[in-house]
């Protein structure tokens, strides 16, 4: 089954304190973005990918979309202020009967089993993501004390790609920014508008490169993969 992904890749990176979109650092001689679409594009099951920039980073990126021959990079798109509105630029792009997925530019580590079973389970479903059970306890807490102890059986860390029937998701972006509804995650939206969301098995090195310390955790997971290979 063939589905369109659309990557967010807009960000600033200021957690990351590298001066510059995190987007763009190297890992293995390559910037990050590269790495994220090279396992789109060769993606047997990937049809499209709409790649959504900054303004002034939509020329740099195409050029290396080219480059590397990227032909699936069908569009790149102007990112806006928040992820969501990135994330909403790049699925009004889109008109499919596909499957959509929304996959964070900064995650380049996710497997096609993640993805396979996402795309199955949103074409039955209409929306799923891909979770991990947290490891930790989570506390609630406010001004310095805690607050309460939550149930850990029902607390996942959620990840991308997050999966959803096109029509689905353009309704609840298009709804969510009507109401001024914000989320930290596309399926908050479609939660919101009383839609059920599936959670697929995801993967814990699917991780976001997000400081400083995620860079040292890419760099085992490279070396990791390299050796399996
Ligand atoms: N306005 C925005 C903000 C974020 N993103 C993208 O959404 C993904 C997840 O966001 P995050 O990790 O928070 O990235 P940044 O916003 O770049 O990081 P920071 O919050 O530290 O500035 C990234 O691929 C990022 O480029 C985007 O497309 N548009
Ligand atoms: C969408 C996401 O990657 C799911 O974990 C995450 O919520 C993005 O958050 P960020 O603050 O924009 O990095």
């Amino acid at each position: 089954m063939k589905y369109s992904v659309v990557i967010p890749a807009a960000g600033q990176g200021k957690r990351m304190k590298a001066g510059k979109n995190k987007q763009f650092l190297e890992l293995r001689g390559e910037p990050l973005i590269v790495h994220t679409l090279r396992l789109f594009e060769q993606d047997s099951l990937c049809d499209t990918i709409v790649l959504v920039a900054n303004g002034e980073e939509c020329e740099i990126m195409r050029e290396l979309a080219d480059a590397h021959q990227f032909k699936k990079v069908k569009a790149i798109i102007e990112g806006g202020k928040e992820r969501q509105d990135s994330c909403k630029n790049g699925v009004d792009s889109l008109k499919t009967e596909q499957v959509v997925l929304i996959h964070d530019g900064a995650r380049p580590f996710v497997t096609y089993d993640v993805i396979r079973r996402l795309v199955h389970k949103a074409d039955e479903t209409g929306a799923a993501i891909a979770a991990v059970p947290v490891k930790d306890t989570i506390k609630r807490v406010k001004e310095g004390v805690v607050v309460d102890t939550q149930n850990r059986a029902e607390l996942w860390s959620v990840q991308t790609p997050q999966a959803f029937k096109w029509s689905l998701i353009k309704e609840a972006h298009t709804r969510a920014k009507e109401a001024g509804k914000v989320g930290t995650d596309d399926a908050s939206l479609v939660e919101w508008l009383g839609h059920e969301v599936a959670i697929v098995e995801g993967d814990y090195q699917n991780i976001k490169l997000t400081t400083p310390d995620d860079l040292l955790f890419a760099e085992a997971i490279l070396k990791e993969r390299e050796r399996k290979k």
